[in-house]
């Protein structure tokens, strides 16, 4: 570790440094960074560019009492530096380490959880109205980046912020990157406030002209003024958010420490709702990060002299979407692809690349593009949406009111289902089977495997019509677990018969499935194993049957048990009037943390040698 952040405890250290210092700090910093991230895996592009503006915002203000909102989160590891998490960031993202986000619960100055894009503004507002009302005395900041900005909440919450009396100081981290490259028309309008220095040209004249003329009369004044207002709309920067009520400071360099800590001095003292624009650099400090900011947005272990993961290649479960969508494509001229803000973690880049006119970026904003794609669907076309499964948390309306309702055939490939390992408890993908399940009209499919996902995709696509999910964990997969037959709806498949005990597995679960089978077949159990392949509609045939024969069951899913997959399973049979002894395996009804998936499965007993061991007790007690 370096000589400065050494001494570096607490953000009352940060302000007794002088400028040359906070600039060795600053290098130190990334140093540690990259030396960290390349072990544990994480955000390193995003830190990498705000080092500068975290020391700044350290040295005006003063957290805990004074609170600031990291939107996403994933940006706030300089801050976890500083404020006294710095001799356990070798933990980062690990089981029982610091988490990667913001946790209000991990340390004092971590004023909000974030994890998901765009709440920042809304809960920087709200805290702000809390103080007021308590007639409090501090400054809330909320630090949103220009892809997080592309989200709705983020307008609805400026648009409530800009005409609300309360200081509140709106932090614009403008790198010109989401992910991959920002998008849409408010990106643009950024792009043009920090390129064409011409609009403050002409507006410090103007103002000048306005105010250099004393002898001139009252009328003219306000003739000219007129005038100002009138070309304002050409030459301000920052109109938009003036306009909305927001006082616009910027664009600012947010590698300039001294113009940093001038301004941020300025706007703490000042009244209402402030949006400073400050540009940064994703990646800044490290050749690779800098060239190829999304490849270091969220990174694996990497060695540091050649920027390369140390993982294993192979494709993901996202990777064989991907492709298998863009064989289809060519086939089939109505298939168009969305994503929001994740054409490369989606699989949907090589997409992207052969139908450039089919592709959709629409930036952060999940809950348009469902609407969207309804839209699409409803005028012939057969869109499908690639997202993770916990951002399309987001969308729960729009699956419901404007996809369901209508049954529009829109194909869901919902991505980073069940566990996600070191992202933790804001994006683990367990909740999907439980928000779907019960919105009428939707087909669940989940594959065990890549040919199995290949099979349903062909189904969602060209034998299906209606809102189809198909769901498919992070990370990578078996080519071909078991022989599979073609799908059919709400056909499961019986993989092996057995007398004492049904065992009900969906998706990629099935793998663990096989193997606790294959033990309780050696110790004397006569396991009856299915692959349900559909959560909805349920083969109830092939599972009446099969609990009639052997009156106990379990099922296993990488979802929450609370209204998953077991629950639809028990839900069926009990209307039925059947009486089993069952057992349902999934996560508990808590918040998941973070680790990596198989240190997960192991702490929730969803391995394989913790089943056996509750599937024996299960056998045993009749
Ligand atoms: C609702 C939601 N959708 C998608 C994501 C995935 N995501 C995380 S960070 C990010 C890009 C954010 O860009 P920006 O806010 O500009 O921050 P930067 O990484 O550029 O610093 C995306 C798409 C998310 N966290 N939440
Ligand atoms: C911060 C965030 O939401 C994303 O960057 C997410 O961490 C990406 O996850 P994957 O690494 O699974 O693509
Ligand atoms: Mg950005």
């Amino acid at each position: 570790m370096g000589g400065i952040l050494n001494d570096i405890n607490s953000p009352d250290d940060i302000k007794k440094l002088d400028i040359n210092q906070l600039e060795e700090l600053a290098a130190e910093i990334r140093a540690f960074l990259i030396d960290n991230v390349s072990k544990t895996g994480g955000h390193l592009a995003s830190n990498l560019g705000i080092v500068e503006l975290t020391l700044a915002l350290h040295c005006v203000f003063n957290t805990p009492t004074d609170k600031i909102i990291w939107d996403v989160g994933h940006q706030s590891y300089v801050h976890k530096i500083i404020t006294g998490r710095k001799d356990k960031f070798c933990t980062l993202r690990q089981l029982d380490g610091i988490s990667g986000f913001p946790k209000v619960n991990e340390c004092e100055h971590d004023a909000f959880n974030t994890g998901h894009s765009s709440t920042s503004i809304s809960a920087a507002l709200g805290m702000a109205k809390a103080r007021d009302i308590r007639k409090e005395k501090y400054s809330v900041i909320a630090l949103i980046g220009d892809g997080a900005l592309t989200g709705g909440m983020a307008f609805e919450a400026l648009n409530d912020a800009g005409r609300s009396p309360n200081n509140l100081i709106v932090i614009l981290n403008d790198n010109e990157m989401s992910i991959s490259k920002n998008v849409g028309g408010l990106s643009k309008y950024l792009r043009k406030i920090r390129t064409e220095p011409f609009y403050f040209k002409v507006k410090e004249d103007l103002d000048i002209i306005l105010n250099k003329i004393p002898a001139i009369g009252r009328s003219a004044v306000k003739a000219l003024g007129k005038v100002k207002g009138s070309v304002k709309y050409m030459i301000m920067p920052g109109i938009f958010f003036e306009e909305l009520g927001f006082k616009y400071f910027g664009p600012i360099d947010g590698h300039d420490l001294v113009e940093l800590n001038e301004v941020l001095t300025r706007v703490k003292t000042m009244k209402g709702p402030i949006l400073l624009h400050v540009c940064t650099q994703k990646g800044r400090g490290y050749t690779f990060a800098e060239e190829s900011p999304h490849l270091f947005h969220g990174i694996s272990p990497f060695e540091i002299e050649t920027g390369e993961v140390l993982s294993a290649g192979g494709p993901s479960y996202s990777d064989v979407f991907g492709s298998e969508l863009t064989d289809l494509a060519e086939t089939d001229e109505n298939i168009v692809a969305i994503t929001a803000a994740m054409p490369n973690g989606t699989g949907l880049d090589q997409f992207s690349k052969r139908f450039h006119d089919r592709f959709f970026d629409v930036g952060i904003a999940e809950q348009h593009a469902v609407t969207f794609a309804a839209g699409l669907a409803r005028n012939g076309l057969k869109p499908v949406f690639a997202v993770y499964s916990s951002f399309l948390q987001r969308s729960y309306d729009q699956l419901l009111h404007d996809v369901a309702l209508q049954n529009l055939h829109v194909v869901f490939g919902v991505d980073r289902a069940g566990i996600v390992g070191e992202d933790g408890e804001t994006h683990q993908g367990l909740y999907d089977l439980s928000f779907l399940s019960h919105i009428p009209n939707f087909t669940i499919m989940a594959p065990c495997d890549y040919d199995e996902m290949r099979k349903m995709i062909r189904f969602a696509f060209s034998e299906h019509t209606g809102p189809v999910a198909i769901r498919y964990p992070r990370g990578k997969g078996k080519d071909r677990l078991i022989d599979s037959s073609e799908i059919k709806l709400g056909q499961g498949v019986l993989y092996k018969e057995g007398s004492d005990l049904t065992f009900l597995s969906i998706g990629t679960m099935f793998e663990t499935a096989l193997k606790v089978t294959e033990e309780l077949t050696k110790l004397g159990v006569s396991v009856e194993l299915i692959n349900a392949r559909f959560v909805k509609p349920l083969d109830v045939k092939l599972i009446v049957n099969s609990v009639m024969k052997t009156k106990k069951m379990i099922t296993l899913e990488d979802n929450t048990i609370t209204g998953g997959f077991g629950s639809s399973v028990l839900e069926m049979i009990n209307q039925r009037g059947i009486n089993v002894k069952s057992k349902l395996f999934g996560f508990p009804d808590q918040p998941i943390i973070h680790g990596s998936k198989n240190q997960l499965f192991k702490r929730y007993k969803l391995d394989a040698e913790s089943l056996v061991g509750e599937i024996l007790k299960l056998c045993k007690k009749q």
